[in-house]
């Protein structure tokens, strides 16, 4: 079984921990958090031993009634692999402990491309992360644009990819963050950091991006153009999308017309927290004029990158090629919407 260590237990870290412990091949070791709250309380309800992330907070866990099983340190050096899920740029001040105790390390797409030996999508470059030491698991927004252009490269070959992202301010639980009543260009330069973001999975991609920020929480909408080598019907993309297994072709019989909807149906559906790991796209808004294809994409950002953080374990640690981990891990998660 490989041992899996979470550093950082909140919005992705929870998440992940509850995908490793669904895996026949994988346990939680245990999950590291800085302080008690909620989320400490939860992890030690479903079972998860506890670690202190920070040494001097060490006592506030106990004045909470939370037993702690150790230091981090003594969690990554019994994991054979651990998930970084802290914070942007502190999983890069983390990096000399995971090196200092030899053990392999996922981080989240916060950090830098350049802290790692390689960025990471499962359906894109599964096999660039095997035996690496320091893999980064890209984006939400950037998991969802590679999902796309794997399979509309490897079919017709892309020439240019032009996309515009509407991000959600914030994550529901984000009470700090805005906008409250704007809409903001952001970053107000281009390109935003997603489509060089993209280059990290794709090196010869050529593609611009946009960004905005919207007063909303639930997810991010993408408006996509890729210009195709060849000019192609819209109804085979369909067809083509409809084998990925990681994109849900919203039908139009299902009158889902926004992220409102799609949350609802995934919690109709029973997925935990509502989450949606799949890229969401309008089959009606699937259209082709000459070789440019254009589509709407909703991402939920809290969860697409968990089952990619899942197939990147086993990918460093060379336990088992892109088509099997994926399948397993669709399998175990109950993902294909
Ligand atoms: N929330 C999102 O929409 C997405 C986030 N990401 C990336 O995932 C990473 C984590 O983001 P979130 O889960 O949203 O953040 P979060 O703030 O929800 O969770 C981070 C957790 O790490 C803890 N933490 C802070 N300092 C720590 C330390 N030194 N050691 C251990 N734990 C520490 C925090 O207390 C918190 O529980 C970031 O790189 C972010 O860019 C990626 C995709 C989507
Ligand atoms: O990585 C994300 O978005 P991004 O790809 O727009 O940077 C996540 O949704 C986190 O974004 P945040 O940095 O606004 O919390």
């Amino acid at each position: 079984m490989i041992q899996v260590a979470i550093n950082g237990y909140g919005t992705i870290g929870k998440r992940v921990a509850d995908a490793v412990r669904e895996q026949p091949d994988m346990e939680v070791r245990g999950v590291a958090k800085t302080r008690p709250n909620f989320e400490a309380e939860t992890a030690v309800d479903k079972g998860f031993p506890l670690y202190a992330a920070v040494e001097e907070r060490a006592d506030q866990f106990a004045d909470a009634g939370l037993e702690i099983a150790g230091p981090v340190e003594d969690l990554v050096d019994a994991a054979d692999v651990v998930v970084d899920a802290t914070p942007s740029g502190i999983g890069a001040e983390n990096k000399s402990m995971y090196e200092a105790y030899d053990t392999p390390a996922l981080y989240q797409g916060g950090e830098d491309a350049d802290l790692v030996d390689t960025s990471f999508n499962a359906r894109s470059n599964f096999e660039d992360a095997t035996g690496a030491d320091h893999v980064r698991v890209v984006s939400c927004n950037t998991t969802g644009l590679s999902r796309v252009i794997a399979p509309l490269r490897e079919a017709y070959g892309v020439e240019k990819v032009r996309a515009t992202l509407v991000r959600r301010g914030g994550d529901p639980g984000q009470t700090s963050r805005g906008p409250i009543n704007d809409i903001l260009p952001n970053p107000v330069t281009i390109p935003s950091h997603h489509g060089p973001d993209v280059e990290t999975i794709f090196d010869d991609l050529d593609i611009d991006t946009l960004g905005m920020k919207v007063p909303a929480t639930l997810m991010h909408m993408h408006s996509l153009n890729v210009t195709l080598e060849e000019e192609v019907d819209a109804s085979e993309v369909r067809d083509l999308f409809a084998e990925e297994s990681r994109l849900f072709l919203i039908p139009e019989r299902m009158d889902i017309d926004g992220s409102g909807k799609l949350k609802e149906y995934a919690l109709d559906a029973g997925r935990p927290r509502g989450d949606v790991w799949e890229n969401c796209i309008w089959e009606e808004s699937i259209s082709t004029v000459g070789d440019d294809l254009y589509l709407f994409q909703g991402i939920h950002q809290e969860s697409d990158v968990v089952p990619e953080n899942v197939d990147a374990i086993r990918a460093v640690l060379g336990e088992a090629d892109a088509e099997e981990s994926i399948e397993t891990t669709n399998e175990t998660m109950g993902i294909g919407l």
